[in-house]
């Protein structure tokens, strides 16, 4: 054991990157029972000062006084690490994880994007990772504030045998602070499943500057989506994890169904935040390009939303 609990069904977190979904996920597993350490940013003396507010369907909770460091502090271990930075912030993630991990330690990645757990595993040997995929509507409205709006389910993929080991006791951590889970036997495929939604839907909302309603309604919009839909499709069968028969028109209902969504993209976008386009768009299409195949329509997309990222955060016009 490297660290300060004994039990295996009594789990401590770290949580790196108190945002919307670290802020939400580190205060669920408060609500269960587990210790949580949670790193934060520029909101770190407030959060010492005034605790922690989550505004949640599931209840509001305010966590005062909350475990919180700044990522220079000196940092117990904990048994899980939750990476919940923005993929804009990877090229610092090594560096800030080192203090962090211990022989043994899960590191669990929550971001968005492709390539993070492999890169993960490689600079952490000693450590065993784990992926969460969230499906999650939670933004960051203020220093120690979080909104949680909607949905939660967390879907965790071991990257090896010795993360699959160790997902049910993660599952039931979660699961304890009221977190729909479940667990998928392959990380690849479960990765670009994810990014079948969000490479149409997350790079369209911002080109397009609408929600995910008005994207549906459009038939040239819903073309697109559809289009670029199928180009991760095609990257998922080249990097050997087809989609099932069916699993494109279930993902264009259910978001037909949805009520009217910003995705995180376009959240970030319209706050003039850099974007996800390195983890979410290049990474997948230089896996695919490894492999002797292009995806122009992806392409063209990660080209425009660089240049809009540009111009937005220059605030050129
Ligand atoms: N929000 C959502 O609903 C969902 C998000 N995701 C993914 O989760 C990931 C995180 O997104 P999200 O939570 O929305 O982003 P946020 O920007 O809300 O959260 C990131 C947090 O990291 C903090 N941070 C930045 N640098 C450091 C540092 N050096 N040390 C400690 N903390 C730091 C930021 O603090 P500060 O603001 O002070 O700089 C911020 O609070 C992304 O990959 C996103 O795509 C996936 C599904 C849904
Ligand atoms: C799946 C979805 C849409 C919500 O969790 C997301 O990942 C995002 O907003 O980026």
């Amino acid at each position: 054991m490297t660290s300060d609990t004994a039990n295996s069904q009594d789990l401590s977190f770290t949580i790196l990157g108190t945002g919307a979904l670290g802020g939400f996920y580190g205060s669920r597993l408060l609500v269960g029972g587990s210790r949580v350490r949670f790193i934060a940013h520029s909101d770190v003396d407030f959060i010492r000062r005034e605790g922690l507010r989550v505004d949640s369907p599931l209840g509001d909770q305010h966590h005062h006084p909350v475990e919180v460091y700044a990522d220079s502090d000196e940092i117990p271990l904990s048994d899980v690490v939750c990476v919940g930075l923005k993929t804009t912030q990877n090229h610092r993630l090594v560096e800030l994880l080192r203090p962090l991990v211990g022989e043994g330690t899960l590191i669990l990645n929550l971001q968005n994007g492709l390539t993070m757990e492999e890169e993960l595993a490689e600079a952490f040997p000693q450590a065993v990772v784990v992926a969460g995929l969230c499906f999650l509507c939670s933004n960051k409205v203020g220093p120690g504030h979080i909104a949680h709006l909607d949905y939660g389910l967390v879907s965790f993929a071991p990257l090896d045998a010795r993360g699959r080991e160790r997902i049910p006791d993660l599952m039931a951590a979660f699961s304890a602070g009221g977190v729909k889970v479940e667990s998928q036997p392959s990380l690849p495929q479960a990765r670009w499943r994810k990014l079948a939604w969000n490479i149409p839907f997350n790079g369209l909302s911002v080109l397009l500057d609408v929600e995910t309603n008005r994207i549906m309604a459009d038939p040239d919009g819903r073309a697109l989506a559809e289009q670029l839909m199928a180009e991760v499709s095609l990257g998922a069968e080249t990097c050997g994890v087809p989609f099932d028969e069916g699993f494109m028109p279930r993902l264009m209902e259910i978001t037909e169904a949805m009520t009217p969504y910003a995705p995180s993209m376009r959240l970030d976008y319209l706050a003039r935040r850099e974007l996800e386009i390195e983890f979410m768009y290049r990474r997948p299409l230089r896996e695919v390009a490894r492999r002797g195949v292009r995806l122009p329509a992806i392409e063209a997309v990660a080209r425009l939303l660089t240049l809009f990222d540009r111009r937005n955060r220059s605030a050129e016009t």
